[in-house]
């Protein structure tokens, strides 16, 4: 660890002498504490970072970027597939494959879980959040359980024992409560072995002048370095030498807040391997011009993801001859990525990723020692996006997927429009229902009168159903012939016991 001295002058010398301004102040553990933060920053690229923030964030106010325009363009037919519109013999082939691979323990799924929850206004990791299910499950339960079953059917349809590892990308804020999270729920029934977590780096917030923001005496305002610090942190931890230790070739990574995500999704997996890809993405086409979600595309020939915060409204506003949305390919944080890419990417493209500006409060200490809750942004945070990396691919393609089976994230804090705890649950409930409906199940709400399915598209908005069939009784909808000419009361909770009982 290097001495104070030495950290005094890299601070000086990067024009951050203000860093040690109340070092005086500290007592002997909160200098203790904060040394130890101090030795962990790389001084030696601080300057550079500092230097490149205040110039990014500057840039950035000019308006999003006006060259990206003449260059853009949808994503070619020819590199996409789509569950809604491919041929079912094609789907089911896709799917062959992919269960094929997981039978062989070839794929893993990687967890983007490092995000502070600020818009969802949580203080713990957003996995370990209850959206109020009847069966009260968080996000990781429900992740770990459809891992549990993904290797279950593909035991039972190619009849090998396999595993789906999963490999799990905290921060500084996120490790360990998700550590002690799954530890205080017996990971949920996975072998801790096959569970990898990890910790992404973190990087100082900086004021719009190129100064590191102080967010106590001892302490500076640091942030998780964006998804996209998947990268250094596979290399800082030897990910990818443990997934090759252990076999995996294809890794499914997804953000932790999509409630209906589909773990190692065979059909994503089969549908990738199947093309040859080496880089693979599913999207789900925009609700509306203006939704937060990035839009697959190509950037000057090459695949790209324009994120929603630095597409210009005109241009997620053009339509085509048919009145459908020219830029319709919403990134739902889905990426298949070839253990070998992965490789490429640590090993060569990396450094090459250029981060991305995002304008924060972000709480301080001014000059006299005063702590400020600011109300306007202050602070400048630089992001990495996992998707940056697609430029790289050799072999890109794109599977287009039904939101209602597949999106709803959680993002806000109920009261918002959308993605909410609320619109979460909805979503999975009415999936729930029309798997049990479309088994031949008839549905009844609390008062005993059937239930109308209501149009996928406005589910999340229909509070009545309430099935909720647990992801180690089914994964997609299938096994539920049990349901078959039952009549259900919902609330309805189809777990192992009650799948067992219907049965009998
Ligand atoms: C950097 C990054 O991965 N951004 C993703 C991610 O957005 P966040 O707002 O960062 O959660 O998830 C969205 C889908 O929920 C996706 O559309 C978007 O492109």
């Amino acid at each position: 660890m290097p001495s104070l001295q030495q950290i005094r002058t890299a601070l000086d010398g990067s024009g951050q002498a203000h860093v040690l301004r109340f070092w005086p102040e500290l007592d002997s553990e909160q200098q203790e504490v904060f040394l130890r933060e101090l030795a962990q920053l790389d001084l030696p690229r601080l300057e550079e970072h500092c230097r490149a923030a205040a110039e990014a964030a500057a840039a950035a106010s000019c308006a999003p970027d006006r060259d990206l325009e003449p260059n853009l363009e949808p994503v070619p037919p020819e590199s996409m597939g789509s569950v809604r519109r491919s041929d079912p013999d094609c789907l089911a082939g896709w799917e062959r494959e992919g269960f094929l691979q997981i039978s062989r323990s070839r794929v893993a799924v990687l967890l983007l879980a490092g995000g502070q929850g600020t818009r969802l206004g949580v203080r713990y990791p957003k996995g370990m959040f209850d959206v109020g299910l009847p069966s009260g499950k968080t996000l990781y339960q429900i992740q770990a359980e459809r891992i549990l079953k993904i290797q279950q059917l593909a035991e039972s349809r190619l009849g090998s024992k396999c595993t789906v590892p999963w490999y799990i990308m905290t921060s500084e804020f996120t490790l360990k409560p998700t550590q002690t999270f799954f530890q205080e729920n017996a990971h949920f029934g996975l072998q801790p072995s096959n569970i990898v977590m990890f910790e992404q780096r973190m990087i100082p917030a900086v004021t719009f002048d190129g100064k590191v923001i102080l967010e106590d005496k001892g302490k500076i305002a640091m942030a998780p370095d964006g998804n996209g610090g998947l990268y250094q942190a596979l290399e800082d931890n030897g990910v990818l030498e443990d997934m090759e230790r252990r076999g995996v070739e294809f890794v499914h990574i997804y953000c932790v807040d999509n409630i209906l995500v589909k773990m190692a999704d065979p059909l994503f997996v089969g549908f990738c391997v199947a093309k040859g890809a080496d880089c693979g993405a599913k999207v789900v086409e925009k609700a509306h011009p203006a939704e937060p979600v990035g839009v697959v595309c190509r950037v000057g020939g090459v695949p790209q993801v324009v994120e929603y915060s630095e597409i210009r409204p005109e241009t997620a506003r053009r339509r085509g001859p048919a009145g459908e949305l020219v830029y319709s390919a919403g990134n739902i944080c889905n990426h298949f990525f070839t253990r070998s890419f992965l490789q490429d990417v640590v090993k060569t493209f990396k450094d090459q990723l250029k981060p991305h500006v995002a304008l924060k409060k972000v709480p301080f200490v001014d000059s006299c020692g005063n702590q400020v809750k600011p109300t306007e942004p202050n602070g400048i945070k630089m992001e990495k996006f996992v998707f940056d990396v697609f430029p790289f691919s050799r072999s890109f393609v794109v599977l287009e997927v039904r939101r209602e089976d597949e999106f709803s994230p959680l993002k806000n804090a109920d009261g918002a429009p959308s993605d909410t705890p609320t619109t979460a649950r909805n979503a999975l409930l009415a999936q729930h229902c029309r798997w049990a409906a479309d088994a031949g199940a008839a549905l009844l709400d609390e008062q005993g009168n059937s239930i109308q399915m209501p149009p996928s598209s406005s589910a999340e908005n229909h509070p009545a159903l309430k099935c909720e069939i647990s992801p180690l009784v089914s994964y997609f909808g299938e096994g539920l012939e049990p349901l078959k000419g039952k009549t259900i009361r919902t609330p309805f909770i189809l777990d192992g016991a009650a799948a067992a009982e219907l049965q009998a």
